[in-house]
This record gives C-alpha cells, sequence and structure tokens, in this order.
C-alpha cells in the first residue's frame, strides 16, 4: 500500500564523553566525543548515500542531540532545514544516577536491580536531589516545566511526556509528506519505537539503539510501519553497537 505520509528518520546522538566514560547521563548536558562528532557526520553521509535528505528536523534541548542533528545536516548539505526543539525529546531523566559510573553502579547494587533501573519499563530510579550538582532543577531551559518537571522516570513516563510532542508536532509534518529527523536519544528514541510498533512492556527492555546510525521507518497512511523495528542505513554497524549498548556495566 502505497501512502502520502513523509518519511521518519531517528537518529540518536553520536558518543558523547559520558557515554565513552560510562556514566549514566540523562538530562546531563555532556559533549560529543571526538568518535561522536565523526559519527555525527557519518550519519549525515548515510543520510545522502540514501537520498533520505530531511527536511524538518526536531531535537531534544541537549547539545549531543542538537550538535549531531547540526553535524549531520551540514554533511548533508541540509544545514538550512527548519528546526524545533522540545524537552519531551529530551533523554530519560536517570535520577539520582545521573553522574554516577554504570560499572561501579551494577557492582555495587548486582544485576538484578542495575537492570531494573536501567531497562525495566515502569520502575525509575532514586529522584535526584534538589540542588544536586547533576540535577536540572534551576536550569533556565526548564524553567516553564512547573509540575511536569522530572526527578527521575522509567520508560514509561518517558512515553507519556513523548506522545503529546509526537501528535502535535512530529506526526503533522509526516502528513504533510516531509522527510522528518528525529535526532535524540537511546532512551527516548526507544519510547518512540515502542509506541510505532507497539513493542510489549517486557520485549523493549532489550531493544537498544547505537549511536550516530540513522533508523528510516517508511509508514502507512495510519502511521503502522511498514516494515516493523524500520531499517538501519547501516545495518551491520547498528548490529555491532546494538550488542555494546547492551552490554553496558560490564
Ligand atoms: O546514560 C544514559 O542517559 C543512557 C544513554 O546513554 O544510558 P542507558 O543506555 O544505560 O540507558
Amino acid at each position: 500500500m502505497t501512502s502520502d505520509v513523509g518519511t521518519l528518520v531517528l537518529l540518536r546522538h553520536g558518543e558523547s564523553t559520558w557515554n565513552a566514560e560510562n556514566l549514566f547521563t540523562g538530562w546531563v548536558d555532556v559533549p560529543l566525543s571526538e568518535k561522536g562528532l565523526v559519527e555525527a557526520r557519518r550519519g549525515g553521509d548515510l543520510l545522502t548515500a540514501a537520498n533520505l535528505l530531511p527536511d524538518i528536523v526536531h531535537t531534544s534541548l541537549l547539545r549531543r542531540a542538537i550538535g549531531t542533528a547540526n553535524l549531520a545536516l551540514d554533511a548533508a548539505d541540509r544545514h538550512w532545514v527548519p528546526v524545533r526543539r522540545d524537552w519531551r525529546l529530551n533523554e530519560r531523566h536517570y535520577g539520582a544516577l545521573q553522574g554516577k559510573n554504570k560499572k561501579q553502579t551494577l557492582e555495587t547494587y548486582g544485576e538484578e536491580q542495575f537492570m531494573l533501573w536501567r531497562r525495566s519499563y515502569d520502575t525509575p530510579p532514586p529522584e535526584i536531589a534538589l540542588g544536586d550538582e547533576y540535577g536540572q532543577d534551576a536550569d533556565p531551559r526548564y524553567a516553564d516545566l512547573g509540575p511536569a518537571m522530572p526527578r527521575t522516570e522509567c520508560l514509561k513516563d518517558v512515553v507519556t511526556r513523548l506522545l503529546p510532542y509526537w501528535e502535535e508536532a512530529i506526526v503533522p509534518d509526516l502528513r504533510a509528506g516531509r522527510t522528518v529527523l528525529v535526532a535524540a536519544h537511546g532512551n527516548s528514541l526507544r519510547a518512540l519505537v515502542k509506541h510505532l510498533d507497539g513493542v510489549s512492556d517486557e520485549a523493549i527492555s532489550s531493544l537498544n539503539i547505537p549511536t550516530g546510525i540513522p533508523l528510516r521507518y517508511d509508514l502507512d497512511a495510519d502511521l503502522t510501519p511498514v516494515r516493523p523495528g524500520g531499517t538501519y542505513l547501516d545495518p551491520d554497524a547498528a548490529n555491532e553497537a546494538i550488542a555494546a549498548v547492551a552490554n553496558q556495566g560490564r
């Protein structure tokens, strides 16, 4: 079935300095690592090679996603397209785990608790304390959030806060036939993929998204993916990187 719906391209930011250091990141606004800069540009090269040129980009409010979008679009000669940014695309708020080392957390709390915090659908980590050096309660970019400002989130919370943006901002662009780039994060994109593919609460725990490799979704008129799971523009590199994300902490 053909549809007039545009094409959705999901792009997790390139490796950040805290990905490289194996630290829980969440809403902490860390930059891309050298490797991440290269991954972001390569993401743009992959878009060019696939002739998948974005008409518009949506990003989170975090520099690793913003920078990745800028570098990828520049590489694809699409640096000029309109952009929208929203906190609803931010990474999952990792609560009191923000700034903690993943390996040390695994060693301290054990595999079961570690995986519950990291990948269960509905168990959030403990809340981050107000005024914590890795908290965002005084960050001006979130000044208007009021009670919506999280101090921790599980993936279910991310689905809940992401879907209004999906419906109100991204879907209209797709309905207009645009090629829409969403540059975001491991867990905010897992939340979106869960919604798109109807992944169960259990199965989503083992779904991981690699950094810097565009994931293409062609959608039916009812926004159901034509190919469940979408298509990575570099499937071999994606498989390798997915295994690496799954093994973080070890
Ligand atoms: O630290 C984080 O914010 C995320 C993404 O890097 O980590 P994880 O894959 O462990 O959820």
